[in-house]
């Protein structure tokens, strides 16, 4: 059993568990839930875009706890003073520490950027609920859904006015999206070994048509490495770890954009 089948297996009983408790039309009640939303495919390719979705992430499966002092308000507003593309919420609990509260406590903060709710989406009712906490993008991991839930949970989020962050590892995955349009992320984390391979975005880039739009996600801690994939097309680049390991994750980030050639 793998990490992600564990997190998936404990997911879906978290959601059943949800899914009792509140009904959908409580969600739909939320302030939120009618508002607009910040679009990361116009942030990602806006002129001097600088393509960064930098993440706030307290601790992981492979590295345990990463930052657990730093707040929602202080890292928010550090990303963006240093003009993050937009901002990536982990609001998992159990394996990343996250919450739904810290996706609504940067929503009020950051009214400028697109928010991604960064969490393991195994049912439509978590996409509406990504709605009605303030989330703009949502992502959609491609080995822990079907093809036909890939199809369906983006139609979903679509029709509800939000983006979709399709994520795979290899091409089986690649395989069970329809690739027209789409924002692809290839994650370079091995979820069996957690080893990063940063070789991973680019070996699969090939396989994806120029309608979409690229991100790397996970493993880049120098900016050299931005240059490097943007020859091969990327446009987005998820950063986590790296900054998030510092006393002051908004100040590591801002350096890390200024070196960015
Ligand atoms: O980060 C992990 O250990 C992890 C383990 C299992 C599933 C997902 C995991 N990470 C989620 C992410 O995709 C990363 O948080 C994101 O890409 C940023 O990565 P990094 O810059 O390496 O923190």
């Amino acid at each position: 059993m793998t990490i992600l089948d564990k997190i998936i297996a404990f997911k879906k009983k978290e959601v059943a568990k949800i899914k009792a408790e509140v009904p959908v039309k409580k969600l739909v009640e939320s302030p939120v839930f009618g508002r607009s939303t910040f679009s990361l495919k116009k942030s990602l390719l806006e002129v001097g875009s600088t393509g960064i979705i930098a993440e706030f992430k307290r601790q992981s499966p492979s590295k345990g706890i990463i930052n657990d002092t730093a707040t929602i308000e202080e890292v928010t507003n550090g990303y963006i003073e240093a003009n993050v593309a937009a901002q990536s919420i982990l609001t998992d609990t159990s394996f990343f520490g996250g919450t739904m509260a810290d996706l609504m406590e940067a929503r009020v903060i950051n009214q400028y950027k697109p928010i991604l709710r960064k969490d393991f989406i195994v049912d439509g009712f978590q996409i509406v609920e990504s709605k009605a906490i303030g989330a703009d993008v949502i992502l959609l991991i491609a080995a822990c859904l079907s093809k036909e839930q890939l199809k369906n949970y983006g139609k979903l989020a679509t029709d509800l006015g939000l983006e979709v962050l399709y994520e795979v590892h290899n091409e089986e995955d690649l395989d069970k999206i329809e690739l027209d349009n789409k924002i692809i992320g290839i994650n370079n984390r091995n979820l069996k070994t957690f080893e990063v391979d940063l070789e991973n975005s680019i070996k699969l880039a090939s396989q994806i048509p120029d309608s979409c739009l690229k991100v790397s996600e996970s493993g880049i801690s120098d900016p050299r490495i931005i240059s490097g994939l943007k020859e091969y097309g990327f446009q987005g680049f998820l950063i986590g770890e790296n900054f998030m390991k510092t006393q002051n994750p908004g100040e590591a980030c801002k350096e890390f954009i200024s070196q960015i050639r």
